[in-house]
């Protein structure tokens, strides 16, 4: 029987760190060095063939930098399972705003059990030199932990890296904290199992998948 889900998914952090970018490489394949800031919020969708028996539509929600400032984060979360929270790896203040990015995620929307949505970080313009930041990406596993993420991704938008991967390894957890939430009421359940096959490079840690 084919299983259908619509996930909402959050793709925040500072102005200018690429979200914008990212969400037009997954979607449509395209990149533009044209900057355009994003006001309030954008959305794409992109249909996933998960497996033989399941279909995943992702709603991305592209939500301006500039709304960190802003009262309406509220609103634009309501109902997310998962995010994606991005920096600029040449810009240190845009790494040093992502615990800010993570706490105003966890206070304003949780999962139906009460649990933090998994959120992936991503260290994007992964093409450029790293600048201020040699120092940290290296400590990244452990700043996951520290912070609550269930994984971290280099990316590149402009060079399509790691996208896939990372974007990849946020669904296979919306999908075990789905799959816990339904066999706490449902001892039925049928277990997913993830697609795993990955041409990307450049470093990253999943949670959800093998090591
Ligand atoms: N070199 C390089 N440039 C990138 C990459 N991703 C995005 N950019 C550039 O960075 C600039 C900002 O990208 P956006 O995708 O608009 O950033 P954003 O996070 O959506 O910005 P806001 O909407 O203002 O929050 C643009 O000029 C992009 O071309 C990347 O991976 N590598």
């Amino acid at each position: 029987m084919q299983q259908e889900h619509l996930f909402k998914v959050l793709v925040i952090g500072d102005l200018g760190v690429g979200k914008t970018s990212i969400i037009k490489r997954y979607v449509h394949q395209i990149f533009s060095q044209h900057y355009r800031a994003t006001i309030g919020v954008d959305f794409a969708l992109k249909v996933l063939n998960w497996d033989n028996h399941t279909v995943i539509r992702l709603q991305l929600w592209d939500i301006a930098g500039q709304e960190r400032y802003g009262n309406m984060t509220r609103v634009y979360y309501r109902e997310a399972v998962g995010a994606l929270i991005v920096f600029d790896v040449t810009r240190a203040s845009t790494f040093d705003a992502v615990p800010k990015w993570k706490d105003d995620l966890d206070t304003k929307v949780t999962l139906s059990n009460g649990k933090p949505v998994p959120a992936v970080l991503l260290a994007n313009k992964s093409d450029q030199s790293r600048d201020g930041l040699s120092t940290q990406i290296p400590k990244l596993d452990t700043f996951c932990k520290e912070n609550g993420f269930v994984g971290w991704f280099e990316t590149s938008a402009k060079e399509n890296t790691n996208i896939e991967a990372a974007i990849r390894c946020l669904v296979e957890n919306i999908l075990t904290h789905e799959e816990n939430a339904v066999s706490d009421s449902d001892p039925d359940t049928v277990t997913l199992s993830g697609n795993n096959n990955t041409k990307d490079r450049g470093k990253a840690r999943c949670s959800a998948c093998p090591k």
